[in-house]
């Protein structure tokens, strides 16, 4: 047995992580036979790849903190993994939980639940609510400058609501047809309508009321939350009113370190946070529910061949708690993030094209980053000092990642990550997702003859080899046969061949992004040049217009030059009027003997 070169479970790890199974149906089954074995008193599961003839394959045996088979309830793993998460963020410590898997393989379902069972959010609001009871702060005391709201639009839930359904009115032709709702997580027309959000109703069970999370006695406590989407490596708010009609340019959000923080948060280096995200003041558990449904009709799914409802963003659910003195004075604060990643999916077997396949290249993009992360996370650098995570390669790393290095509350995040997968899924997809996400892997090849393993194709024959595989040697040596030999080398072909399918169609996924993008940008460029003509038209008009308003060019000399003109021939007509009346018989008396002056009646005349 090959041993990987990565340590046992330690605290040191950013991730723990935890496998989940889920249980095969039909539908779901893509492989003939069951090739995953879980042990789960030992935190172990074995891959057992489908045998071929005159193939002789190589067993893989994947370590994780802790696993749930296929009879594991919501409530069993939401104690495991949540509850912990729950407890630091009301300690004051950033937490995260996030699914991972295949599509179809029970992420969303593990997050947000069935019609019948609550997700691992609701359990938590759930939890966090009757937890807190009444000893929520004033929505008055909840001051902007908290230390991770700065730059956020914060509103209570009451107007929160009013906002979202007069957004809806307004689009009566963009409301989303029922099946898009958090109900269509819930299937089955459960709670379907936004007409009907003041009356979500919500599955009773798995029942909590024996939880709660110790809070500190003095304290009072102010809940905030927040919702957005990783789109096409792009972040964007869901409870916006803007995403209720998707035809409306949604306005892109980023991901950066506040220009404040709060009083109280002495970190000496900021968190990094979504700026511009609305963040909704929320009392208790019904009102939470109503957000979630909001922020979870605005997200991106779409039916594909592998998942009728297949979620096509990566979504986050972010939950502050912030605590106050009696006195209602900002003390601290933390928060829970809750994220349902979009599945990979080979192109092929999900038979996506267009828009859909641009969305599966981003979403293997960011998760093939993911996987390095996870992957490096347990390896040590020749140095024997930890490996180097590069978390800064994708969006969906860095918004994982970016502040479990440092931020409020004394040192970064702790998270746990689930990694759902089907026993009879897409063997190679799964087995991929399992090799970079262990935190312990074993290549192991059993004494047996190809055969023999053939005969454990079935799950019951797996079962009861299972301690037969726990007794297998440790270590390959020099004097394994050269069988063995050939199954390390099949296995790591297999691996290759693996990247080798995932390059290819990341290169397709790719190819078509660029596609896009190129036509977006034409359209872009379009509507600019558009745009520009008519500013131009009408620029022109406006000059046009200026022309009959100014003065002609050289006017103002031909005025003076007939302002002279007018002064020379008024000088004239004087003198003209003087030698006249000097002529005159009458000496300018009118009604005297002689000629009447000419000029007579125009003395006073001027000329102009
Ligand atoms: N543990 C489970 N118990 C019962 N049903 C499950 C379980 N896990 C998944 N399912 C069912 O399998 C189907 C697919 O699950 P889900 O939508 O959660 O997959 P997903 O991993 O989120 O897929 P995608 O990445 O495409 O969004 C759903 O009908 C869901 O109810």
């Amino acid at each position: 047995m090959e041993s990987a070169k990565s340590p046992p479970p330690s605290t040191a790890q950013l991730f723990q992580v935890f496998l989940r199974l889920r249980p095969s149906s039909p539908q779901s089954s893509v492989s003939e036979t069951r090739f995953l074995t879980s042990a789960p008193s030992q935190n172990f599961v074995y891959v057992t790849p489908p045998q071929e003839r005159n193939r002789f394959r190589a067993i893989e045996k994947f370590g994780f903190t802790s696993i749930f088979d296929e009879l594991s309830e919501q409530k069993d793993v939401f104690v495991e993994t949540v509850m912990p998460l729950l407890q630091q963020a009301i300690n004051g410590r950033d937490g995260t939980l996030a699914t991972l898997g295949v599509t179809g393989s029970g992420k969303t379902h593990t997050i947000l639940g069935s019609k019948d069972q609550k997700g691992m959010t609701q359990m938590a609001l759930d939890v966090l609510f009757s937890s807190i009871g009444d000893r929520v702060v004033d929505y008055d005391r909840v001051d902007i400058m908290g230390s991770d709201h700065t730059e956020a639009i914060l509103m209570d839930a009451v107007t929160f609501h009013e906002r979202m359904n007069s957004a809806l009115v307004k689009t009566p032709t963009k409301r989303p047809k029922p099946g898009n709702f958090l109900a269509h997580r819930l299937q089955d027309g459960h709670t379907s309508k936004r007409s009907s959000l003041a009356h979500i109703s919500t599955p009773k069970a798995p029942d909590v009321s024996d939880l709660s999370v110790d809070l500190d006695s003095k304290s009072k406590y102010a809940v905030l939350i927040s919702m957005y989407e990783l789109y096409n490596d792009r972040i964007f708010d869901l409870l916006d009113d803007l995403s209720i009609n998707k035809q409306n340019r949604r306005k892109a959000l980023i991901f950066k370190k506040p220009s404040t923080t709060a009083a109280w948060d002495t970190s000496k280096e900021s968190k990094k946070v979504v700026s511009g995200l609305r963040k909704v003041y929320t009392k208790n558990f019904q009102e939470a529910l109503q957000i979630l449904e909001h922020g979870q009709a605005s997200r991106r799914a779409s039916p594909t061949h592998s998942n009728s409802v297949s979620s096509r963003s990566h979504a986050f659910l972010q939950v502050e708690v912030k605590r106050f003195s009696p006195r209602g004075n900002e003390k601290g604060g933390a928060s829970l993030h809750i994220v349902d990643l979009a599945g990979s999916e080979r192109a092929r077997t999900a038979k996506t094209a267009g828009e859909r396949l641009a969305e599966a290249g981003s979403i293997n993009r960011s998760l093939m980053c993911l996987g390095q992360c996870l992957q490096l996370q347990t390896q040590v650098s020749d140095n024997g000092k930890p490996a180097v995570v590069p978390w800064r390669q994708s969006k969906l790393t860095e918004l994982l990642f970016s502040n479990s290095f440092s931020g409020a509350g004394g040192g970064g995040q702790r998270a746990s990550m689930i990694v759902t997968a089907d026993a009879m899924g897409d063997f190679n997809a799964t087995t991929q997702i399992l090799r970079y996400s262990a935190l312990a892997r074993e290549v192991t090849v059993p004494r047996a003859s190809s055969r023999q393993i053939s005969g454990m194709s079935d799950s019951s024959a797996a079962s009861s080899t299972l301690d037969e595989l726990a007794a297998i040697p440790t270590s390959v040596t020099q004097d394994d046969s050269k069988d063995i030999l050939i199954a390390r080398l099949i296995a790591q072909l297999e691996e290759t061949e693996a990247r080798w399918r995932d390059a290819e169609e990341r290169c397709l996924s790719t190819e078509q992004q660029v596609r896009e993008e190129v036509a977006d940008e034409m359209e872009e460029r379009l509507e600019e040049w558009r745009e520009g003509y008519v500013d131009g038209k009408l620029e022109i008009l406006r000059k046009g217009i200026k022309i009959r308003e100014d003065t002609p060019p050289g006017a103002a000399e031909r005025i003076r030059e007939l302002e002279g003109e007018n002064e020379a021939l008024r000088r004239e007509s004087l003198v003209l009027r003087r030698e006249a009346l000097g002529r005159s018989p009458s000496k300018g008396r009118s009604g005297g003997r002689g000629f009447p002056s000419p000029l007579k009646g125009m003395e006073n005349l001027e000329i102009y």
